[in-house]
């Protein structure tokens, strides 16, 4: 099996180059490569790879400055995303694609199921979903897996504003009334290398469907809770990080003005993913803990 991944240097898309090894060849591509922000070049790009699969790991996710540059988010997340969608279908490729919680509006009281009405309240979150519609409209074999508050060892992410801040300051200020799950990258590369063996056995059995998925840790959390548990685990796995922190202040997010508004509740029911590839997503705790000691050399 041939396997394409967009965006390898991001924190998915390199996780992905080692999960999805065991499946096939795995050309993985970053932004130098294959560049989003030309969706006219991606046609000849999957024609000449005429790969199997596709999984499109890059994406626009600068969601603050995304307020300022949404015709540059909707191009990357939205037009080239429809643009692979199209590509894929040209070269009977099934078409992996991440979207996120931001699709909608918060505001609702028990987890989101695949099937709620979505309702972006920022940039980026009309971006994705613009995304997702263009990829559901081209007609393509194609997974869309949703995934939350995503963390790694490596790149831009809260799990390491958090350490580099907490060894500045000793005192933060974390909002706590919005509530999800962060996911390690990791988990999810590992969960989607499972989703593609799956899917291509159903595909080649004639039973596939295309559709979207929730994928995200288990359990759940507030940005304040998740804070206090990156800073108790580095406690105890990374005292060279030197925390100065001692106490993480919890705020209503309209005390943290950001560009973006973000959604109150981002948690996203899991179950479609269990009865359809019997994925139980790992605890958010549980993973973290295990970033931190990939991250200590552990
Ligand atoms: N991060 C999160 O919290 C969440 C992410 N998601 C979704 O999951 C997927 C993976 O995100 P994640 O790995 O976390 O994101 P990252 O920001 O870590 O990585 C995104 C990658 O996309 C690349 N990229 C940006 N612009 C372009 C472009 N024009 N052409 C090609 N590549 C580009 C970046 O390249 P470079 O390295 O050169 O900047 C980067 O490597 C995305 O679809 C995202 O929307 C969903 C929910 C939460
Ligand atoms: C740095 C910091 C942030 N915050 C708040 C702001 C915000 O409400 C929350 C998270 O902020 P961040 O900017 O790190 O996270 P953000 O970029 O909003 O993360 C999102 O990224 C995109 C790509 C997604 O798809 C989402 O699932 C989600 O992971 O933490 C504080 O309260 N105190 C702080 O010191």
């Amino acid at each position: 099996m041939k396997l394409l991944v967009t965006g390898a240097n991001g924190q998915v898309g390199w996780e992905l180059a080692r999960s999805l090894m065991p499946l096939g060849d795995v050309i993985a591509l970053d932004r130098s490569r294959c560049d989003l922000s030309r969706p006219e070049t991606l046609a000849g790009l999957v024609a000449e790879l005429a790969p199997d699969v596709i999984v499109n790991a890059a994406a626009y996710t600068a969601v603050d400055k995304a307020e300022a540059e949404e015709a540059l988010a909707t191009t990357i997340n939205g037009t080239a995303a429809g643009e692979l969608a199209r590509a894929a279908k040209a070269v009977g490729a099934l078409l992996i694609h991440y979207s996120t919680d931001y699709v909608f509006d918060g505001s609702k009281a028990s987890p989101y199921t695949e099937d709620d009405p979505v309702a972006p309240i920022n940039a980026y979150g009309r971006s994705k979903l613009a995304g997702e519609m263009a990829i559901g409209a081209s007609g393509c074999d194609h997974l869309i897996l949703r995934t939350t508050w995503v963390f790694a060892a490596r790149g831009g992410n809260f799990v390491r504003t958090m350490l580099r801040l907490g060894a500045e300051r000793e005192q933060l200020r974390v909002v706590a009334d919005q509530h999800g799950a962060p996911t390690w990258a990791r988990n999810i590369a590992d969960a989607t290398a499972q989703v593609i063996a799956c899917a291509q056995r159903e595909r080649q059995q004639g039973g596939f469907t295309s559709g979207v998925f929730n994928l995200a840790s288990s359990g759940h959390t507030t940005w304040h809770g998740f804070a206090e548990a990156i800073f108790d685990a580095a406690r105890a796995r990374l005292p060279a990080v030197g925390l100065k922190v001692a106490r993480v202040e919890p705020i209503p997010a309209a005390a943290y003005p950001t560009p973006a508004a973000r959604p109150a509740n981002s948690r996203l029911a899991q179950e479609r993913l269990r009865a359809r590839f019997g994925i139980v997503m790992p605890r958010w705790d549980e993973a973290l803990c295990r970033c931190l000691d990939e991250l200590s050399g552990r």
